[in-house]
């Protein structure tokens, strides 16, 4: 535990190169960086792509204990996106490996540069089952719900608890 730190949810997302793999190392990546502490992994998860024709993405989530404001963090995250060889093409589009910043307490944060929190999380099966799984009780500020409510508002017949993950 870290004195003075704000909780954090962020979603992984890979669906280029050896996924599982990807998403261990950027998690253990992150609970090594300093000021920051991992307080929950959520399971992984199959799911179809959402957006342009592409392979199946595995997805999850962590609750982070962070000691740094939210820009620091969002900088944090694109870097360790950059070690795994995040290029960007399309919007989208198939990658290595994507890191959200999806709630920072019950912050609302409105820049050029990061929204929290994240504009689509509400409307993503991708991002919401794997959040429910471990932060379900957290109040998405916006809307004022409960991950585990606005978790039953979206489709998830495409999110598939990976096996043996
Ligand atoms: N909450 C946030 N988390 C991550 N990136 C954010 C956030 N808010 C704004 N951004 C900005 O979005 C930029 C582009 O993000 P990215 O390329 O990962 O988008 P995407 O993953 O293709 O689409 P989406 O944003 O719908 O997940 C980042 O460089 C960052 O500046
Ligand atoms: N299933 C799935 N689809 C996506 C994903 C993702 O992580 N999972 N990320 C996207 C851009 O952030 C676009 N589409």
């Amino acid at each position: 535990m870290i004195p003075n730190c704000e909780r954090s949810a962020i979603a992984l997302g890979s669906n280029m190169g050896n996924s599982e793999k990807i998403l261990a190392a950027a998690i253990n990546i992150l609970a090594k960086t300093p000021g920051i502490v991992l307080q929950a992994k959520s399971s992984l998860y199959q799911t179809k792509a959402v957006g342009p024709p592409q392979p199946d993405y595995l997805n999850g989530c962590v609750i982070l204990q962070v000691e740094m404001p939210p820009q620091q963090l969002l900088n944090t995250l694109l870097a360790i996106e950059q070690k795994f060889g995040r290029v960007r093409r399309e919007r989208w589009g198939p990658r290595s490996l994507d890191l959200d910043l999806l709630l920072y307490d019950d912050l609302i944060w409105n820049t050029p540069t990061l929204q929290i929190p994240h504009p689509r999380m509400r409307e993503r099966a991708f991002v919401l089952v794997p959040l429910a799984e471990i932060a379900p009780d957290w109040l998405e500020p916006v809307s004022g719900c409960a991950i585990k409510d606005l978790v039953k508002e979206v489709d998830c017949s495409d999110v598939h608890l990976l096996q043996g993950a």
